[in-house]
């Protein structure tokens, strides 16, 4: 199973630029987490000091008992190990078929024999649907397959904790739409703590069982993902709606003049689209194991949360039994059976 994320009190500048600060939160373990926010916000700098390969200036971020932000580096080094990251581009070698991207993280970091590795490349290609393609180069295929190699590579490891930047970069509605479901699907067969960092409200809307939001140097918010579908902060609206009117200028921050003609037309009153079902996964591979955790999770936090985020949980968990309360309901449903795995994942 994945491991929990815990940030404490990060706060990042470079130079003069502070990009955030006193971000606290948790990501909880084996759940999808997606992060939004504008562009600059500082999200991938986020995802990078949560792995240790940028030093936030106060804060920490632990990991089984180790501080990524300022832990021995022998420890940072070996905490590293439990990471799978897919970056924007698939960050793939051009000169290396697809078959040796996969593998590389194999044969660099295991002493695993050839026919292992080519066991465990294949299968990973066969999860991402490159089943057939592994002896092409990057530049013989197109961006989405691109990605998805990009993350055949991510699961190499069995990683404990994924980080996923901007996946849907450069992909239409319908690739962008097939690469949600693959997201849950893995995290349906890996089990393991996943972070997606989007601009797509595809993706954010339909994906995630937490989402937060990074926007001028601080966050938003983080929490179940129906916190922050069902806000009414102006900036979260502007946001998930994709609209012009709002806090959110093409320089981040808009003047407050600009502002205050456009709060007068009403941008605050606009309502929010209605809350999207999270995804399933596709059929033959069984619930995720994350989601009975969410919901006692979920349930136990009920009373912490907004009205409208109350009543959605509810909606999506059925009905509390009368005179009982939301903690208590959350210890009484039992678990759904575990799901299937493919064989020798
Ligand atoms: N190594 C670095 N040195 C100096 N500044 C940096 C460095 N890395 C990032 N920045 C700055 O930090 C800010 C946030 O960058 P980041 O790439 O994290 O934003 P983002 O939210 O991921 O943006 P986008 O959504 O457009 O990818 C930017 O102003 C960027 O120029």
């Amino acid at each position: 199973m994945g491991i929990e994320v815990v940030v404490e009190g990060l706060t990042k500048s470079f130079g003069k630029q502070e990009i955030w600060q006193d971000v606290s939160l948790t990501l909880p373990a084996g759940e999808v987490s997606v992060m939004l926010g504008p562009s600059g916000t500082g999200k991938t700098v986020f995802l990078k000091s949560l792995i240790g390969l940028l030093k936030p200036d106060r804060g920490r971020v632990l990991i089984d008992g180790v501080d990524m932000a300022g832990g021995a580096e022998r420890d940072i080094y070996e905490t590293r190990k439990l990471f799978g990251l897919m970056f924007q581009d698939g960050a793939l070698f051009g000169s290396m078929t697809l078959f040796d991207n996969v593998a590389f993280p194999l044969r660099e970091h295991t002493r695993k024999k050839e026919s292992e590795i080519r066991r465990i490349v294949m299968e990973r290609m066969e999860v991402v649907g490159l089943l057939g393609a592994e002896g092409k180069l990057p530049g013989e295929i197109s961006g989405g397959m691109r990605k998805r190699a990009g993350l055949a590579r991510a699961l190499v490891l069995d990683p404990q904790i994924i980080l996923i930047d901007e996946p849907d970069s450069g992909l239409d509605p319908v690739r962008t739409a097939l690469l949600s479901q693959l997201l849950i699907d893995l995290n349906a067969e890996f089990d393991a703590t996943m972070l997606i960092v989007t601009h797509n409200l595809d993706i954010a809307s339909t994906v995630p069982d937490n989402m937060g939001m990074l926007y001028l140097r601080r966050l938003v918010t983080f929490g179940p993902r129906e916190v922050l579908l069902t806000s009414e902060e102006p900036v979260v609206a502007q946001f998930l709606n994709g609209r012009r009117e709002g806090p959110i200028g093409m320089t981040e921050e808009k003047d407050s003049a600009t502002l205050a003609r456009e709060a007068a037309d009403g941008f605050a009153s606009a309502p929010l689209p209605p809350l999207a079902p999270q995804l399933e996964p596709s059929p033959g591979l069984g619930p995720r194991r994350a989601a009975e955790r969410r919901r006692r999770r979920v349930l136990t936090l009920l009373d912490q949360l907004p009205p409208a985020a109350r009543a959605e949980i509810r909606k999506a968990y059925g009905a509390t039994a009368p005179g009982r309360s939301d903690a208590e309901q959350a210890t009484l449903t039992p678990p759904p059976p575990l799901p299937t795995r493919r064989s020798g994942t």
